[in-house]
């Protein structure tokens, strides 16, 4: 797969069989289009282009979700699609000077003249251009002057996608990691920077990689004890462990942490940025009266994590 950043120096595309959207998650419903978009690329040898913004357009459309939070960083999206067989992707800086562009301007100047589309795969209830204004109807308005073909993505393949995007938020939200998985198609990761904590873990006989989520727009599932796998860059395969989430009432935490104990592991990774993929969820944090009682529960933890890892 080929990744386009800069607009200005695209290829000159073969039969473009495009599509555009965010696929945030790249889940199994995103992975629907995406083989529709495939295959109808194989079918009259052409070239698969998806078109993707960043940041997310509905950051920079509707203010009031600045907050929100995505399952996938662009790294992760772009790695995700990778795998799916697609020839192009290209990364378009989302502006306000592009979302301001008229309807019409848009599909000349930035469909037409850049990408030269044999079909266009999209949605009935794709919007575009200014206001929104721009429309399916536009889109098939315009099929004869500009010569291409449009194709529809079904109703039922969209409503899943919203549905299951929406979903696998809340889902990460809650710790519902087996509701999150199922419908991502895999397991949910993050990657976070090991950083020092209380050193009070090695005391407690479980020593603790205490993580730095990077990215802001990351995602990150709610308070609560998990079961994980480690992946530690320059090491081969996945590593078992356990996690938790959350203030540590125990140890009268104050600030929100996340933090991983690997299993049969002993090495220091302060500095380094380590993947975790949360495999499921085990309990809520608890405020313990002895710091003896909270290392029996983790124990217990440990043996709860085996069983499902
Ligand atoms: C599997 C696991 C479960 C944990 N569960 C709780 C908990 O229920 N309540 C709590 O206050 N702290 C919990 N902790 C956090 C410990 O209090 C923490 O590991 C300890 O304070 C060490 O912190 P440090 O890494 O900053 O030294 C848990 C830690 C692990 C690894
Ligand atoms: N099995 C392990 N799991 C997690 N971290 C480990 C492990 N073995 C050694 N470490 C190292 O020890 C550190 C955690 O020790 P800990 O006493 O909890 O200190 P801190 O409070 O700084 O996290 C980790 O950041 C990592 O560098």
């Amino acid at each position: 797969m080929q990744i386009h950043r800069n607009i200005e120096a695209l290829p000159q595309f073969k039969n473009a069989v495009v599509t555009i959207g965010t696929f945030d998650g790249v889940h199994e419903g995103h992975r629907k289009v995406i083989q529709q978009l495939t295959d109808e690329a194989q079918k009259i040898n052409g070239e698969s282009v998806i078109i993707t913004f960043h940041p997310h357009p509905r950051k920079v459309v509707h203010s009031s979700i600045l907050g929100l939070r995505l399952i996938t960083t662009l790294d992760e999206r772009i790695e995700l699609l990778r795998n799916l067989g697609v020839n192009h992707l290209v990364i378009i800086p989302f502006t306000e000077v592009f979302a301001n562009q008229l309807p019409e301007d848009y599909l000349r100047n930035f469909l037409i003249a850049r990408f030269h589309p044999h079909t266009i795969i999209i949605g009935y209830d794709h919007r575009f251009g200014r206001d929104r204004l721009g429309d399916y109807k536009l889109l098939e308005a315009l099929q004869e002057k500009y010569r291409y073909q449009l194709q529809e993505i079904p109703k039922h393949v969209l409503d899943n996608i919203s549905i299951s995007s929406t979903k696998v938020r809340e889902a990460i939200l809650r710790g519902d990691m087996a509701t999150a998985n199922h419908l991502l198609g895999y397991v949910f990761f993050f990657e976070g920077e090991v950083i020092h904590g209380d050193k009070l873990g090695r005391e407690l006989g479980y020593p603790t990689a205490n993580l730095k989520v990077q990215d802001e727009e990351k995602i990150v599932p709610g308070n609560g004890v998990y079961a994980v796998y480690v992946k530690i860059p320059g090491q081969d395969g996945w590593l078992k462990g356990m996690m938790s989430i959350g203030l540590r009432p125990t140890v009268n935490g104050k600030k929100r942490t996340v933090e991983v104990n690997i299993f049969d592991f002993d090495k220091m990774i302060y500095g380094q940025t380590i993947r975790v993929y949360v495999k499921q969820f085990l309990r809520e944090e608890v405020k313990f009266d002895s710091l003896e009682a909270m290392v029996k529960q983790i124990g217990q933890d440990k043996i709860n994590s085996l069983a499902v890892l």
